[in-house]
């Protein structure tokens, strides 16, 4: 299995966030997490990237035992997240945003480096190869030497996707990619998640309450209402579902 939530629960001190979760994800699809706010979507999404750790419960990746991964470690692994707020370095360029995004997927370290200058300089040449791939992926190259606060607002959103893309990851986060977004550039970050799932041969677990954009492209999406699993299904299954409505979708969706 490539992502599982087995029987998770995590407390904030009298408040249960995640009520005896399980859920597995299969390799290469689009996930969506969906729910009312304050449901325990970014909980689940802060346990994945090791921000929090659950009292209860396992959470494996790809075979592995996720809670024993530290949170510094989680890139290494092949982990990636973007944030919804963002937080780029506002007066850095866009290359320079992915370098440091990259920066522990570089086949480099304290050993390496004191093997010299010609390594370094090899690494450095990789790691540039690499913000190109990804801009290019993401259809910014032309901005690569612009400063990221400048650009406009649904370019940011690329440049923090572009960094998380950086380290390669096998699973790649998204926190909310289309907020903040107008109606065709929702539909536009539609196509290019896409795109860059298959391009760069990673699996997509996103948090959006853009219906529009969780119906159009993903495989399989969870529902959670006050920390509990409700339903996950095909969009198909989570329309037609009586408790999913009730809780969230309402009569419309
Ligand atoms: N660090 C924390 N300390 C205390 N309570 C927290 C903390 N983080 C989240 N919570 C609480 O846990 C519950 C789940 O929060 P979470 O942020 O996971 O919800 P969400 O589904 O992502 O909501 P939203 O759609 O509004 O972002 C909420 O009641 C929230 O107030």
């Amino acid at each position: 299995m490539f992502l599982e939530f087995d029987r998770v629960t995590l407390r904030f001190s009298g408040l249960i966030a995640l009520k005896d979760v399980s859920l597995s994800v299969d390799e290469g699809g689009v996930f969506a997490i969906i729910g009312p706010n304050g449901a325990g979507k970014s909980t689940m999404l802060n346990c994945i990237s090791r921000i929090y750790t659950p009292q209860q419960g396992a959470i494996r990746f790809m075979g592995e035992d996720l809670l024993k991964v530290p949170p510094d470690r989680i890139k290494a692994h092949g982990i990636g997240r973007s944030f919804q707020n963002m937080e780029l370095f506002a007066k850095m360029t866009v290359e320079d945003n992915l370098l440091v995004g990259g920066h522990c997927a570089l086949h480099t370290n304290p050993f390496s480096e004191a093997l010299g200058w010609f390594k370094a300089r090899a690494s450095e040449r990789e790691a540039r190869n690499r913000v190109q791939h990804v801009l290019e992926s993401l259809g910014i190259a032309t901005y690569s030497k612009h400063i990221a606060g400048s650009l406009p607002y649904g370019i940011q959103k690329k440049v923090d996707v572009g960094r998380a893309l950086m380290g390669a990851p096998r699973l790649l986060l998204l926190d909310e990619p289309a907020a903040g977004l107008n109606d065709s550039e929702t539909e536009e970050l539609g196509n290019w998640i896409c795109t860059v799932k298959q391009a760069m041969n990673t699996t997509v677990v996103m948090i959006e309450h853009d219906m529009s954009l969780v119906m159009s492209i993903s495989d399989r999406i969870a529902v959670l209402d006050f920390g509990e699993l409700i339903a996950v299904g095909t969009p198909g299954e989570i329309r037609q579902d009586d408790r999913v409505i009730r809780a969230y979708l309402g009569k419309e969706a």
